[in-house]
């Protein structure tokens, strides 16, 4: 039986830079970069959490684009999946409303400026593979 429970992950890109997001809580996580986004509610589809997420946490209108290939594991039973996403016009900017205490949009040379949680740096990776067609490993 499949007992994993998914937290999406989005990756907001806009002007050519993705948004990253400190964690202000719980302690053991906060000061950390992450993507926004969260756990997938049951019969939720996962697209609709991260729209749904990405409005409870910023405060924004947006829509998801494309999964970003690959699982990143977090604490059992959750994995970490990534879809990038995209603001609708009109959106308000993001604003730090729950669960983050700063952002920061990072254009691809700022993107190892900031200390992403350890289980993100894969996913980031992961997103800046397929942003222009760059390899940085
Ligand atoms: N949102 C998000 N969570 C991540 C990432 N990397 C990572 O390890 N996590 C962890 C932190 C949390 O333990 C868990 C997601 O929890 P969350 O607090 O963001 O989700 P949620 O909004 O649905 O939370 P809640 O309803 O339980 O309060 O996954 C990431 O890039 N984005």
């Amino acid at each position: 039986m499949d007992e994993t429970i998914v937290v999406v992950g989005g990756a907001l890109l806009h002007d050519g830079r993705l948004l990253a997001a400190r964690r202000s809580a719980p302690p053991e996580l906060a000061g950390r970069w992450e993507l926004p986004g969260g756990k997938v509610e049951p019969g939720e589809a996962p697209e609709a959490a991260l729209v749904r997420e990405l409005r409870e946490e910023l405060g924004v209108t947006a829509e998801s684009v494309e999964r970003v290939p690959g699982e990143w594991p977090l604490r059992t039973p959750y994995v970490l999946r990534v879809w990038t996403a995209r603001l609708l016009p009109g959106s308000a900017d993001p604003t730090p409303l729950e669960d983050h205490d700063d952002l920061r949009w990072l254009s691809p040379d700022e993107l190892w400026d900031v200390d992403w949680l350890d289980q993100d740096v894969p996913a980031v990776k992961a997103v800046l593979r397929r942003w222009d067609g760059q390899d940085p490993s």
